[in-house]
């Protein structure tokens, strides 16, 4: 298994609306309701490595992201943090579970599952909640979780894969990172970054996520080799793409890469 490369597919990159967004008659909203590059579900990933398979952040998307990929059961699933959208598919799997008689592993911080558990009391015993605090062996990576700051909602959870010397940072959910959040993103192949606005004016105070301007900054600090901006608002345009530094890209659903 040493050399086996591990699939990281994107199969959403919108905010926690989505794009369109459903009150909304924007251009970016409207090209998404017809031809569908901006089409945005909520951000998700899925790893694969051999035959094994980790599910990363499970939202209200979800039944659509494995009907249109035609794929009938996920393997383990991690949550990033216990936001709707990043849970709100988490009943459908429950559901799928029990008439399918399959158990898997749900992975989180404690106190992710335990709000999980208050929101939906009913998934635990379709889903093994296994309770992920300093870290472990996924996919033949090491996984370590970090809490990171998610402004006004609170905090969210990244999670830092490493094998050997190869290290990536999945961190969809985050503002204003201090130097302790920092301290786990440097030397990194690879950084997947949640980036809602280009430009967002709103005050600080009422804000939750990273806009590109500021992650650019974050990102010319932390210097990953390649950064892909994910969890996407209905102000990206992807038939426009807003000038970004080399080595920073914006992710698309169906996108796959590979480490
Ligand atoms: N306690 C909370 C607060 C918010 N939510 C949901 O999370 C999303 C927040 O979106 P971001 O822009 O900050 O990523 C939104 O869908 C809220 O409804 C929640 O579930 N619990």
């Amino acid at each position: 298994m040493h050399n086996v490369k591990t699939s990281i597919r994107f199969l959403g990159t919108g905010d926690s609306m989505g794009v369109p967004r459903v009150y909304c008659s924007c251009g970016v909203c409207s090209e998404a309701r017809t031809t569908g590059h901006n089409r945005r579900l909520r951000s998700s990933i899925l790893l694969r490595r051999g035959s094994e398979e980790l599910l990363v952040d499970c939202g209200p998307d979800w039944r659509g992201q494995m009907e249109a990929r035609g794929q009938r059961m996920v393997g383990n699933v991690l949550i990033t943090h216990a936001h709707f959208d990043h849970i709100g598919g988490l009943p459908e799997l429950a559901d799928l579970c029990r008439w399918t008689d399959v158990q898997p592993d749900l992975y989180a911080p404690q106190e992710v599952l335990a709000i999980i558990r208050r929101q939906f009391p009913w998934v635990e015993g379709r889903l093994r909640f296994v309770e992920v605090e300093s870290g472990m062996e996924m996919l033949g990576w090491s996984v370590t979780p970090f809490r990171v700051n998610h402004g006004k909602n609170g905090y969210s959870y990244a999670y830092r894969f490493q094998q050997g010397d190869i290290a990536w940072v999945y961190c969809p959910d985050s503002i204003a990172l201090g130097e302790a959040e920092k301290r786990h993103m440097q030397e990194l192949q690879l950084l997947i970054l949640g980036t809602s606005f280009y430009k967002e004016e709103a005050e600080f105070h009422t804000r939750s996520v990273y806009d590109m301007e500021e992650a650019c900054e974050l990102v010319a600090e932390l210097a990953p080799e390649e950064t892909w901006f994910t969890h996407m608002s209905h102000d990206i345009d992807l038939n426009n793409l807003p000038e970004l530094p080399e080595g920073i890209r914006l992710a698309w659903s169906g996108l796959e890469l590979f480490l």
